[in-house]
């Protein structure tokens, strides 16, 4: 009992349900087993009452005629006793009898307050008539019936609910074994039920029979079940969703690009990190404004509206926008900004919004322009290229043959340009060219174009003249502004121009031929003397085929043998004895004649054919060395002219070690002259390739002193052991005191430090005394012997042979 009412404590507090069940199971049951009671209860009611009526009814059948012969018979006694006979029967508590006439016997007692039941029959006699004898009532008590009634009704009412609880707990138990409690584990799943916890699915505790797989609590189970899985799906596509948002909306924030995100109204709805730190916008302060009102400046704004009418207009019909703008960051600097304009669409294909990105282009821009200004300018000097002054020509003849006016076109080379660049190295040459476009610019108007062709040359072009007098006004000019000297390393150096000039349309009228008879004409200037210019003229075609020819004649000088080496004797100025011998080229062509250095070396040099030529020159001279030697018993010294570009050759001390090799030519007969000017040069490289000559036992003289700049520093710092005085100076000692002081200074200077002199030039005897008396070492010049060919000069050997 105990067992059964926690259980139903647990019913009402833990299963509601159930505890309702049982209410109801209850109430409905107990009021169903009440009318069935009571219907029950009422039958046997009326029952017992129709069982008291048929009792009467036996009464009147069993006595009525033993009671009127009783009464026929007066037998009062027999009366008696059929009358307690009837009273004795159950229920029968009163009989009244009415003896005819007027008699009465009553026997027995009525309940005063009880219920009773009366049937009266009359007793009659059949004889020869029909004589009524009285009237018997009979009297039943009902209070029997309906005691028997109550105890029924309290009887079936007790074990009705009796029943009815038991089985209601019956049931309930079995509905909270089979249901409830898995409703409960339902109820409790779904209570629990959250994100953390989607993979348990629900399993309700009951045995896997086929009969519970398809039960509506499997059902359930299933459907909840199913909608778990479901919802794990739906959870995690929103999870993957989620991260390819995440995702996406990071890539977008760390985009290298710039990211805008505009609304349908072009209104801002977000800007990346890139935006804000490529324009100096923060990204919140801009939200909702255009993206072309960003700026205070009233001159963008004026500036975007057309452009992004323009881009929302093409955004509209071809679905982007592409595009290259000047944009303005927050601090008003302006930068170049590559955009990419598309729309967003929803899955409708309308536009939602807009989405901009951006490039920051400043550096590429600055690049193409620098691209654009070196294709079209000269990086060293900022003037136009050949390029671009080619274009400028063209346009300039092309405006001259619609106004009939003239254009001069002016061809500049710098005198000695390759030489000072040789010698002062190439800063000094960068230098001297920047200082000399700036001089041709001073002279020039605004509509002249001066341009830097390369190297050293320099194309003016004089558009709209009204006549040819005026270029050689220019001309001048320009000469004039060379006169003052240039600064260069720290050194005064006076640099020329020579300028050739050709006319539109008088020259020619084609751009082309304008340039080469400018360049001819350049050439002829150069000849007249440096610092000057000329104007073209027909035969100086002539003179710059000759050079082209001359050019390429060289090319094959080599193969064709020739070159030919002149010795010239050098000998002791004091007693005349021979020491050595300088070799000196000559080019023997058949159409040209005999060429002499001064015209072939320079060309040589700027072709590059110096570097073979040169290579010829020492095995040529080393192997003559070593022939008269062999072949007289001379052993005299071999002096080789080295120029700049040889010199810097990577090859030219394995040139030099060939050539003693191969000849067998002992190292300290070999002197090579190199000019003052290469080492005023002053490189590490320079300084190298003498010491390495040095230790190699060659010997080093400077060529042409004084004709430089006459630092005489340098040849303290290297390993000379020679000096030639010019012939330019030793020419005039004798007459010129200025030359004859300067030659004497340059002889005890040279000796004091360590080096022998040699004067170059000596056509006299006077100038020999003159030497011999300032100490001079050696002489070499036409006094002693011109330079000669190889057998003419064995010849003066043997009749000169006063070898020391
Ligand atoms: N007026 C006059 N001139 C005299 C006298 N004595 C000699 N000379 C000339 O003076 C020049 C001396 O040679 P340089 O100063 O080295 O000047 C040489 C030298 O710098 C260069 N040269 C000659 N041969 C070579 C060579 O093989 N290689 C290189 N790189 N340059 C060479 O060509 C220059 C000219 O050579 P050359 O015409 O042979 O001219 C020679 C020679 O003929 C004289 O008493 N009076």
């Amino acid at each position: 009992m105990q067992k059964l009412l926690t259980r139903l404590q647990r019913f009402r507090t833990g299963s509601p349900l159930s505890f309702r069940l049982l209410a109801y199971i209850i109430v409905f049951s107990s009021l169903f087993t009440l009318i069935s009671s009571a219907i029950q209860i009422h039958s046997d009611y009326r029952k017992d009452l129709s069982q008291i009526d048929r009792r009467m009814k036996v009464i009147e059948t069993g006595y009525t005629s033993s009671l009127a012969r009783s009464l026929w018979a007066l037998d009062q006694k027999l009366l008696q006793t059929q009358l307690e006979g009837i009273l004795s029967l159950p229920d029968i508590v009163h009989l009244r009898l009415k003896i005819e006439p007027d008699s009465e016997l009553v026997m027995g007692t009525i309940p005063r307050d009880g219920k009773t039941i009366s049937h009266a029959f009359e007793l009659t006699h059949r004889g020869d008539g029909m004589f009524t004898l009285g009237e018997l009532t009979v009297t039943a008590d009902l209070r029997g019936v309906y005691s028997d009634m109550r105890q029924r009704v309290v009887e079936v009412l007790t074990t009705q609910f009796l029943k009815t609880f038991l089985i209601s707990i019956l049931i309930i138990l079995i509905f909270q074994h089979f249901v409830a409690r898995h409703l409960s584990t339902m109820a409790s799943y779904a209570r629990n039920f959250s994100l953390n916890n989607l993979s348990q699915p629900l399993k309700l505790d009951r045995p896997d029979s086929p009969l519970n797989r398809h039960d509506e609590l499997a059902q359930v189970t299933d459907a909840i079940n199913q909608m778990r899985e479901r919802l794990v799906a739906d959870v995690e596509r929103q999870a993957r969703d989620a991260e390819e948002i995440r995702k996406f909306s990071k890539a977008i924030e760390q985009s290298p690009s710039s990211v805008l995100i505009c609304d349908r109204q072009w209104h801002i709805e977000f800007a990346n990190h890139k935006f804000a730190q490529l324009t100096g916008f923060d990204a919140e302060s801009i939200i909702g404004k255009h993206p072309g009102m960003l700026s205070e400046d009233a001159r963008a704004h004026r500036e975007n509206r057309q452009l992004w009418q323009s881009i929302r207009l093409q955004v509209q019909r071809v679905g982007v926008w592409q595009g290259e703008i000047n944009s303005v960051r927050k601090n008003g600097e302006r930068f170049w900004e590559q955009l990419i304009v598309t729309p967003i669409k929803n899955s409708n294909g309308e536009a939602t919004g807009y989405l901009i990105l951006g490039e920051d282009i400043s550096i590429r821009k600055r690049y193409e322009q620098q691209l654009l200004r070196q294709a079209n300018y000269d990086i060293l000097t900022g003037l136009p290229n050949r390029m671009l002054a080619l274009d400028r020509l063209k346009l300039a003849l092309a405006q001259a043959r619609r106004e009939s006016s003239l254009v001069g076109v002016m061809f500049l080379d710098l005198d000695n340009f390759k030489h000072i660049n040789d010698t002062l190295g190439h800063d000094a040459g960068d230098n001297l060219l920047i200082e000399a476009a700036r001089r041709i610019s001073s002279c020039l108007r605004g509509t002249s174009t001066v341009a830097r062709l390369g190297g050293d040359e320099f194309l003016v072009i004089l558009p709209g003249l009204t006549g040819p007098e005026a270029t050689a006004q220019v001309a001048e000019r320009i000469l004039k502004t060379f006169a003052p000297p240039y600064l260069l390393n720290g050194q005064e150096v006076f640099v020329t121009t020579s300028i050739g000039i050709a006319i539109f349309p008088n020259d020619s009228d084609n751009s082309g031929t304008l340039l080469q008879h400018a360049d001819a004409a350049m050439y002829q200037a150069k000849h007249k003397g440096k610092s000057a210019y000329a104007l073209f003229t027909p035969e100086m075609t002539e003179v710059s085929h000759e050079r082209l020819q001359m050019e390429s004649l060289m090319r094959r000088a080599l193969e064709q043998n020739e070159f030919e080496l002149y010795y010239q004797p050098i000998v002791r100025t004091d007693s005349g004895e021979l020491c050595s011998a300088e070799a000196l080229l000559r080019w023997n062509n058949p159409g040209l004649g005999m060429v002499m250095p001064d015209r072939f070396i320079p060309l040589a040099e700027e072709t590059g054919l110096i570097t073979p030529i040169g290579e010829w020159v020492m095995r040529e001279a080393c192997f003559a060395a070593v022939r008269w030697k062999e072949t007289m018993g001379i052993s005299i010294g071999i002096s080789v002219n080295v120029s700049p570009r040889q010199f810097r050759d990577p090859g030219f001390i394995f040139t030099v070690m060939n050539a003693l090799e191969a000849s067998g030519l002992n190292p300290q007969q070999l002197e090579l002259e190199i000019t003052e000017r290469l080492i005023l040069d002053n490189t590490i490289e320079t300084a190298d390739i003498l010491r390495q000559l040095d230790q190699s036992g060659v010997r080093l003289s400077v060529d042409d002193f004084g004709t430089g700049y006459s630092a005489l520093s340098y040849l303290k710092s290297y390993p000379f052991d020679t000096l030639k005085i010019d012939k330019s100076f030793v020419r005039d000692v004798m007459t010129e005191q200025d030359d004859a002081a300067l030659v004497k200074a340059i002889i005890n200077m040279a000796h004091s430090l360590g080096l022998r002199v040699i004067a170059e030039g000596v056509e006299e005897e006077a100038q020999t005394h003159f030497l011999q008396h300032e100490g001079c070492d050696y002489s070499q010049g036409y006094f002693y012997s011109r330079p000669l060919p190889e057998d003419a000069f064995r010849e003066w050997l043997e009749t000169n042979h006063r070898v020391r």
